[in-house]
């Protein structure tokens, strides 16, 4: 059955850790802002594709005139975030009637593929989540106190977004109280019992987190993919 394809496209956080003078949602990245790139690939996805945008409440206008100057972006519906990325996600769900596949997306990872996004959505269709997950490449030790000690990576897989999910999975989720141990969206539907289905990620699925990421995703566009 042909269901409504809604991406919650999360861009309300201030980037603290990034320390740039405006939030790194807005930085610019070979000549256009991040956000440019993330929006283009959902749009790209699927030509119905719906895009809800959250947005920092102090920053909407000044990103209206931003989104209003680029060219090809698609019709886009604003919204304010929130005070954690759970309440922005709960903010953008608001949008979200019936009968829909779910897309929340960070708005800092902007080198998302359609491919991607489509393997998501035909997922979710199946399993009702699609979460995208890569290994771990790195060894990785267990810290407890001043002692440490290693564990198997093979157990470990790293989680990116699209966090994808059939609209009667999530919108019950977000009606739970706010834990800090909501990281992602996974964990607040996994909350309800429900199973979580993964899907091979993208390497390149980069989140801009601090300012060496931002270097790398310029040198990815830069070199066509690497
Ligand atoms: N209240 C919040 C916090 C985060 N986000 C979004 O969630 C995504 C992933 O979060 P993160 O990388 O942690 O972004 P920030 O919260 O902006 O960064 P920091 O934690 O360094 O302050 C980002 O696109 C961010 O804008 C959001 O929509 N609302
Ligand atoms: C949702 C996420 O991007 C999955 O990797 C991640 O959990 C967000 O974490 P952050 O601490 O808000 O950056």
């Amino acid at each position: 059955m042909e269901r409504k394809k809604i991406a919650i496209i999360v861009a309300g956080g201030s980037g603290t850790r990034m320390q740039s003078a405006v939030p790194k949602q807005f930085l610019d990245l070979a000549g256009r802002p991040v956000l440019y790139y993330t929006i283009t690939a959902f749009a790209q996805a699927y030509p119905d594709m719906e895009i809800v945008l959250v947005l920092p409440e102090n920053h909407i206008s000044q990103a209206n005139h931003l989104l209003q100057s680029l060219e090809n972006l698609p019709a886009i519906t604003i919204v304010k975030g929130g005070e954690t990325r759970f309440h922005s996600v709960k903010n953008g769900l608001q949008q979200v009637k019936d009968n829909a596949v779910v897309f929340v997306h960070d708005g800092v990872r902007p080198l998302v593929s359609p491919a991607l996004i489509r393997s998501c959505y035909e997922a979710a269709l199946s399993h009702g989540s699609a979460i995208p997950a890569i290994d771990m490449k790195d060894s990785i030790r267990e810290v407890s106190g001043d002692k440490n000690m290693a564990v198997n990576r093979d157990r470990f897989r790293i989680i990116q977004t699209p966090q994808t999910f059939l609209s009667e999975l999530i919108l019950p989720a977000f009606e739970l109280p706010y834990d800090p141990l909501f990281t992602d969206e996974a964990t607040v539907v996994e909350r309800l019992g429900k199973q979580i289905y993964l899907v091979e990620g993208e390497e390149s699925n980069l989140k801009i987190t601090k300012p060496l990421d931002l270097v790398l995703a310029k040198a990815f566009l830069n070199c066509d993919g690497l």
